[in-house]
């Protein structure tokens, strides 16, 4: 089977992005992650499918996948190269688009400045949500890991985050906690683990070790995730300027039922085709 891909990122965090509305695509978790490895196959962080949408007023699903094969519900990042891939595909001409993910429905808007925004839908904090063990639902919460307690926001955007606020990203432990805290037992389908450094109240620099993928250069949801807790603890206004490795996002939420608005870039890198 010949698959054509397009090679996008959003910030640094990349994506194969598969259109499965022209082609056939049958694809394994297995493969996905032959796929995704660095080095033995395409590499990617995330394998993106776009597929049509059989639920009346939505113009298109789309499947997610960590480059270990695995399906996830979210992805911040992958949603604005999804939005930018239909319409330059020309899957569609709409900039406003509706599109069923693995937790719900997104919306995408292609900006006239090249950004992408979208409407994350509503942050989650039930532990049953996330999933997260917990008694009861809180703005902050002990972890311990390795021995230690850290004060973690656990915030669902679709997918679970764990964010701390640390006092510099830089020297932050990212790798050894992140991986210690996305395999943490209280968390029953792991974690994206975010390490967050409050800059003043509208200016956050974040580093996110994803579930499954290690640190990556940026992540959206992530994004999302430490701004809602960093508001929901008092500590930012409503719009923020949120630095990661790759580049910058902004984030808006007004708090309760409302929707996590975030705009960014979304970028090709090439097209190509594969014999699988
Ligand atoms: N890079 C993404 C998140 C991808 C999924 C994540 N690794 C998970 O397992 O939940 C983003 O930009 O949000």
């Amino acid at each position: 089977m010949k698959l054509n891909f397009s090679k996008m990122h959003g910030l640094g965090n990349d994506f194969m992005v598969i259109d499965g509305v022209r082609q056939a695509v049958t694809l394994s978790n297995e493969a996905i992650g032959q796929l995704g490895h660095r080095q033995f196959g395409i590499g990617f962080d995330q394998l993106l499918l776009v597929e049509k949408s059989t639920t009346p007023g939505i113009d298109f699903r789309y499947r997610i996948f960590n480059c270990d094969g695995s399906e996830v519900e979210q992805c911040g990042n992958g949603s604005r190269c999804f939005a930018r891939f239909v319409f330059d595909q020309g899957l569609t001409d709409k900039t406003e688009i509706a599109v069923e993910t693995a937790k719900g429905v997104i919306y995408p808007r292609l900006e006239s400045n090249g950004l992408v925004t979208v409407n994350m839908g509503a942050p989650r904090f039930a532990p049953s949500e996330i999933p997260f063990e917990a008694p009861n639902e809180a703005i902050i919460d002990p972890l311990i890991v390795d021995g230690q307690v850290y004060d973690i926001s656990v915030v669902s955007m679709g997918n679970p985050h764990a964010v701390q606020i640390v006092d510099d990203v830089e020297t932050a432990p990212v790798a050894l906690h992140g991986t210690l805290i996305e395999n943490h037992k209280r968390f029953p389908q792991k974690v994206n683990a975010g390490f967050m450094q409050i800059v003043s109240r509208s200016e956050i620099c974040l580093r996110v070790f994803e579930r499954a993928a290690g640190e990556t250069l940026a992540c959206g949801t992530g994004a999302c995730a430490a701004v809602v807790a960093g508001i929901r603890r008092g500590l930012l206004d409503e719009t923020v300027l949120v630095h990661t490795r790759g580049g910058d996002l902004t984030i808006s939420w007004a708090g309760g039922d409302s929707p996590v608005m975030m705009t960014g870039p979304a970028v090709t890198v090439f097209e190509g085709s594969i014999e699988l």
